[in-house]
């Protein structure tokens, strides 16, 4: 089905363009999406214990994680779609080095704004727990193991194309298409989709397989950021159905 409004990738530049009647098209808000899957990736965004498990950063700095299994279940269900239609995958781990020297002293405001080093700091016993490299905070969830040929991309700030190889990875193999999952919405996953729109790269996000750092309307007021300015926005099922495991 080709779509009036549907927008694609033609030929090597990026481009807004009809397209042809073989390439797959997504239905996606606030328009359909043509997605070659030889030119999509996945991007799996800090699914780590830190910020889906109880007991982890996000729940430790006093934000509500109760709902996040969905995520993790219907990712599982968007990277075996993925796979089978030969997508890359992409892991990112947020987090630095066990002195938390990579995150930044009083020089960065990542230093005043992140919740993690803040939590530490007013509960020293924490120091080192929370999104540091070699403990089960930074791992990623035990569901969520990375497969031969996934591609695991460590970044130390929100945006993952922030000081990592992330853009010559997707540049080298083509890829012009980001489809999103992770937590959370409204941080990384938003950070990301929006420096990849100011590098061409056409974002989706699979709305059921994100959850927002916040109360519910964040995550909606973040989708509707999305949509409105920066990328499109879908569903699992949508993407699953589209590329059938
Ligand atoms: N992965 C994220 O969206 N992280 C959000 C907050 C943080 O890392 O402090």
């Amino acid at each position: 089905m080709v779509a009036k409004e549907t927008f694609a990738v033609s030929g090597y530049f990026q481009s807004v363009a009809p397209v042809d009647s073989q390439t797959p098209v997504l239905p996606a808000r606030p328009e359909p999406l043509a997605l070659d899957p030889s030119k999509t990736a996945v991007i799996v965004v800090d699914l780590q214990n830190a910020y889906s498990s109880k007991e982890g950063y996000l729940d430790k700095a006093g934000f509500d994680v109760s709902t996040t299994g969905p995520v993790i279940a219907n990712t599982l269900k968007v990277l075996s779609s993925a796979r089978k239609a030969g997508m890359p995958v992409v892991f990112f781990q947020n987090g630095w080095d066990s002195e938390y020297k990579e995150a930044g002293g009083p020089g960065s405001p990542n230093w005043y704004k992140s919740n993690a080093l803040k939590t530490m700091r007013k509960e020293p016993e924490l120091m080192g727990t929370m999104l540091a490299k070699g403990t089960w905070d930074y791992d990623l969830v035990d569901e969520l193991k990375p497969q031969p040929g996934d591609i695991v991309i460590p970044k130390t700030r929100y945006g993952g194309f922030y000081n990592t190889n992330l853009d010559s990875m997707l540049r080298s193999r083509g890829i012009r298409n980001l489809v999103f999952t992770g937590i959370a919405t409204n941080v990384c996953v938003e950070s990301t989709l929006r420096d990849g729109f100011f590098l061409e790269y056409f974002g989706v996000v699979l709305a059921d397989a994100t959850h927002q750092a916040g109360p519910p309307e964040i995550q909606q007021a973040s989708l509707f950021n999305i949509e409105t300015f920066f990328g499109w926005v879908s569903s699992v099922n949508e993407f699953c159905e589209l590329f059938p495991s």
